[in-house]
């Protein structure tokens, strides 16, 4: 699915109304239905609020509709105006006409207002779309607060009002939703963690703007759909050996940080791989010995040794933020630029994040793929700005930072992003019962396996981590928290059933 900010809804609304000549009220029609179906529509009594632009129109026609179906519909609208462009002019008037209660808001009217949004079962907001263009004053202010206050449940057209659909951010006084229908294509804004508290549930629904239209005006941004995750999961060859199922070396833990060694390690095998090698200091592995059955193992020693042979390197869960780990991160880099070439990988993760602060400029001219996998402490350490900054814009700081150092970029969180610098893939999947130590450990290993059997890197950033979060999802449908170690088991399981699924 697309993400959209508002220059790309209007240039996707063009398209469709002007070059394909779509009318620009079919769509409002279809708006307006499709905000029908996610309304309660047992429910006796709709209010409408209207604003002056297209949202408004949809909102008239969602009236409309409501009165159709026999529902006590209550309309409040800002003002009546000559300014309504043709198909909101056209869904007023049509409401007039057919003698729908209609009731022009000021201050005189604010008490019926209020009285009908306490009354009513649900409030539809309908009041600024994607126009919003200055920030919200005065009586528009209080409009919005009075729903806020009174109403029972809400139901926001396209865009909570009040909310920037580029930025998320409030323009003065934002709506609360319960639900917002948006049309088309997921809002950029609506990723923004500030933005999250306003939305209720995210419906996103298509307005008969066809797939073409959208690409026409795409910017490489996309929430990663269900149905492409499934169909990158790699066919295994009825003959195939393990040789084709990647050599991964795991380069990890440290005294009192085994957990994450074993852990990375455990995912990679059980998402897949062929041959899986921890190389680890002694003492990982004196307790791990009982543990690790399927791993090979190897001496830091020989780590030069183990990257020639690998195809892909996972470097960083548990080593410690010290200079041997830095030490070893160049080591790594150097045995892949003698034994590279394009088809090889490193990912980072961690430790070996955290070692790169201040160096990220070793990263610009490697020969091989590298992906790093930054949650957002990691990511400020890496890029010099504040978690608070990153969070408010976590798809432009990825990118930019994926684009200047020529690697993937996966930053972690809720609705983690994954980028090469040129497309951004949001992923949905996953949820705060997966915020436990350990969990981006098993995501390491899940990329670097999926690298291993031969998916291009930025696939298998996003398989991985759509596949992460899914089988999290599944698990804590039943449980508060899940740990990692359960994500791990249920990895084959769940890449079976969704390889299974596609079509
Ligand atoms: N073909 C299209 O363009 C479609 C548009 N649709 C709807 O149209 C919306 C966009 O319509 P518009 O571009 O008319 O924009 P809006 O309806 O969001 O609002 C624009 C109006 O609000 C006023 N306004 C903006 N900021 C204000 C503020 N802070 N205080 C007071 N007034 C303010 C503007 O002067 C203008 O009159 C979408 O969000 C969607 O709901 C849908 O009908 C589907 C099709
Ligand atoms: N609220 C959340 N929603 C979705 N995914 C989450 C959430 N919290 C954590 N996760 C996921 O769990 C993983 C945690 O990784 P990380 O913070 O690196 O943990 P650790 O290094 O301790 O293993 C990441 O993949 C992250 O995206
Ligand atoms: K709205």
């Amino acid at each position: 699915m697309r993400i959209a900010g508002v220059e790309m809804m209007r240039e996707i609304d063009r398209i469709a109304v002007e070059e394909i000549g779509i009318p620009a009220s079919v769509l409002m029609e279809n708006a307006a239905i499709a905000c029908v179906r996610n309304l309660d529509l047992t429910k006796g009594y709709f209010v409408v609020v209207c604003g002056r632009g297209n949202n408004g129109g949809d909102g008239f026609a969602i009236a409309r509709h409501l009165y159709c179906m026999d529902k006590e519909v209550d309309v409040f609208y800002i003002s009546e105006g000559s300014d309504y462009k043709a198909e909101t002019r056209t869904n007023f008037r049509i409401l007039k006409r057919l003698g729908v209660p209609m009731t022009p808001l000021s201050g005189e009217t604010m008490w019926s207002f209020r009285e009908a949004l306490k009354d009513a079962d649900v409030v539809v907001d309908s009041l600024l779309g994607t126009g919003v263009a200055r920030p919200v004053r005065d009586f528009l202010r209080q409009v919005i607060q009075e729903i806020n206050i009174n109403s029972r449940f809400v139901l926001s057209v396209d865009v909570p009002s009040g909310m920037n659909a580029d930025t998320g951010e409030s323009m003065g006084q934002v709506v609360d939703a319960d639900i917002t229908v948006t049309f088309q294509c997921m809002k950029r804004g609506f990723l923004n963690y500030e933005a999250m508290p306003h939305l209720g549930k995210i419906a996103v629904e298509k307005i008969g703007i066809p797939g073409p239209v959208e690409a026409k005006a795409e910017k490489g941004e996309y929430l990663t759909d269900h149905s492409l995750a499934c169909s990158l999961i790699p066919i295994r060859d009825k003959t195939g050996f393990k040789g084709n199922y990647g050599k991964v070396l795991v380069v990890a833990g440290s005294q009192g940080f085994t957990g994450a060694a074993l852990i990375c390690t455990e995912a990679a095998i059980s998402t897949g791989s062929g041959l899986v090698t921890l190389c680890s200091r002694e003492e990982v592995f004196q307790s791990l010995v009982l543990r690790l059955k399927e791993a090979m193992s190897l001496h830091p020693d020989k780590l030069e040794d183990g990257v020639s042979r690998a195809d892909v390197v996972v470097f960083g869960p548990g080593l410690g933020n010290f200079d041997v780990t830095f030490d070893m991160l160049l080591l790594v880099i150097k045995s892949m630029q003698e034994n590279g070439g394009r088809s090889k990988t490193l990912l980072i993760d961690a430790d070996g994040l955290n070692v790169l602060k201040d160096r990220t400029e070793i990263l610009t001219h490697l020969d091989f793929n590298v992906i790093l996998t930054p949650h957002v402490g990691e990511m400020s350490r890496l890029c010099g700005l504040s978690a608070e900054e990153i969070q408010k814009s976590r798809i432009d700081t990825a990118r930019s930072f994926a684009l200047e150092h020529k690697c993937i970029v996966v930053l972690k969180g809720f609705n983690t992003v994954v980028t090469d610098g040129s497309v951004v893939y949001v992923n949905p999947t996953g949820s705060s019962a997966m915020a436990q130590g350990g969990m981006g450990d098993a995501l390491a290993g899940m990329i670097g396996s999926l690298c291993g059997q031969g998916l291009e890197p930025l696939e298998a950033a996003v398989l991985g981590t759509y596949l992460h979060g899914y089988i999290g999802d599944e698990l804590a449908g039943e449980r508060y928290v899940v740990k990692a170690s359960e994500i791990i088991d249920a990895i084959p399981g769940s890449m079976k059933r969704l390889q299974d699924s596609r079509k």
